[in-house]
């Protein structure tokens, strides 16, 4: 673990991004695998738009919020992230407000440099409002998912705590955190194995513009260079996809990996940018994320993922092959769906889905 948030700082200094804040992110996530195991149903809630929030959101977003603000003092901070206070501010939030407020300070007392006077409710509630910039094309802004795969979380499946940092509109820094993710491959494209590391659950990718990605495991034991696979025959390639049928088209999917490209494998269905960080490390070569129309997606969903992915050599893009543009504020502006692979299966991958969508669009 130690040696992870070492590497992190080496690597990161320029954007004054400190392992201090890396080593509380992990505390962080230390947290959510013990919340994850003791989550009781009453500490679940549904937002308007009917998806579900925890306390380990909330607590996650507040305490990277805080620790972020703290480390970077000296220069203007600006965070855009999922979660806001609204619920929490009503009389009925005020049971899940109390127990938020008592996660985060039970973590913030783990990390010994972050020992401030108790951080009182009103503090909280401020820490997760930080998170309300609208991002855009200048200046830098960091780009927060608390808890991605929220659903997945709740079933004890895959989720991931997604940071990223945008300057000038582009990702030039991600983290992503998978607590539940195997160290060992979960597929068959695997670029990655380690005979040693078989049982062992959780990872940390990071990347920085220019530098590839690595794979950290969270108890700091290992750390390795990872690469996209390379396999150029799409019959041999697995693909991921969301495990929740309501977030993508498995359909669609299917007549684009079995009937256009031959994919023999069955779907990856996992939950989150756990799968940016799998295909980051080869364990299959495809991601196709095809959402209802209309569905806009939002940036916390893809900026650490999708620097996870391209600085491992993969490309990332939308279903017209156009790079995902970060700049427009907390949305991308497409709502066409998105394509991930590597650079030698993306010409066809891009003719594939496109023949599909037009074939559904008029079917014969
Ligand atoms: N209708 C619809 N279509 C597409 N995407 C949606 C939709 N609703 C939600 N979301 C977003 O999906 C995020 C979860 O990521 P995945 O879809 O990759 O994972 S999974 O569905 O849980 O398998 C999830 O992220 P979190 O809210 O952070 O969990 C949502 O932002
Ligand atoms: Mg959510
Ligand atoms: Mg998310
Ligand atoms: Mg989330």
């Amino acid at each position: 673990m130690l040696l992870g948030v070492r590497h992190w700082k080496k690597r990161s200094e320029s954007c004054s991004f400190s392992g201090s804040v890396q080593a509380t992110f992990v505390k962080v996530l230390n947290i959510e695998m013990k919340v994850q195991k003791v989550l009781l149903q009453s500490d679940v809630h549904l937002k308007s738009d009917k998806t579900p929030v925890t306390v380990a959101d909330y607590g996650s977003q507040a305490i990277v919020s805080f620790v972020l603000e703290k480390e970077l003092s000296t220069e203007p901070f600006s965070l855009v992230a999922e979660e806001d206070s609204g619920d929490l501010r009503m009389e009925s939030g005020q049971e899940i407000l109390h127990r938020i407020t008592k996660l985060v300070n039970d973590t913030l007392v783990i990390e010994e440099s972050y020992t401030v006077a108790t951080l009182s409710s009103e503090d909280v509630l401020r820490a997760i409002d930080s998170g309300k910039s609208e991002g855009g094309s200048s200046g830098r802004h960091w780009v927060l998912d608390p808890i991605d795969g929220t659903k997945g979380f709740l079933r004890g499946d895959q989720y991931a705590i997604a940071l990223a940092l945008l300057d000038e509109g582009k990702v030039v820094l991600g983290v992503l955190a998978c607590p539940n993710l195997p160290l060992a491959s979960i597929g068959t494209n695997n670029k990655h194995s380690s005979e040693s590391s078989n049982e062992k659950v959780g990872c940390l990718f990071s990347a920085k513009v220019g530098e590839g990605t690595f794979m950290h495991s969270l108890d700091g034991s290992s750390l390795i260079k990872v690469h996209v696979s390379d396999i150029e025959n799409p019959e041999e390639a697995s693909f991921f996809e969301s495990f929740e049928a309501a977030h993508t088209s498995h359909d669609l999917s299917s007549a684009i990996a079995k009937v256009k490209l031959g994919v023999k494998a069955p779907p990856i269905r996992i939950d989150s940018q756990a799968k940016y960080g799998a295909l980051s490390r080869g364990d299959g070569a495809i991601y196709l994320r095809l959402p209802c129309k209309g569905y806009r997606e939002k940036i916390w969903d893809h900026a650490a993922g999708s620097i996870v992915v391209t600085e491992a050599g993969g490309v990332v893009t939308d279903v017209a092959g156009n790079p995902l543009d970060f700049s427009k504020g907390e949305h991308l502006d497409r709502d066409t769906g998105i394509i991930v692979t590597n650079r030698k299966l993306m010409p066809s991958l891009l003719k594939a889905v496109r023949e599909s969508i037009q074939e559904k669009v008029s079917p014969m």
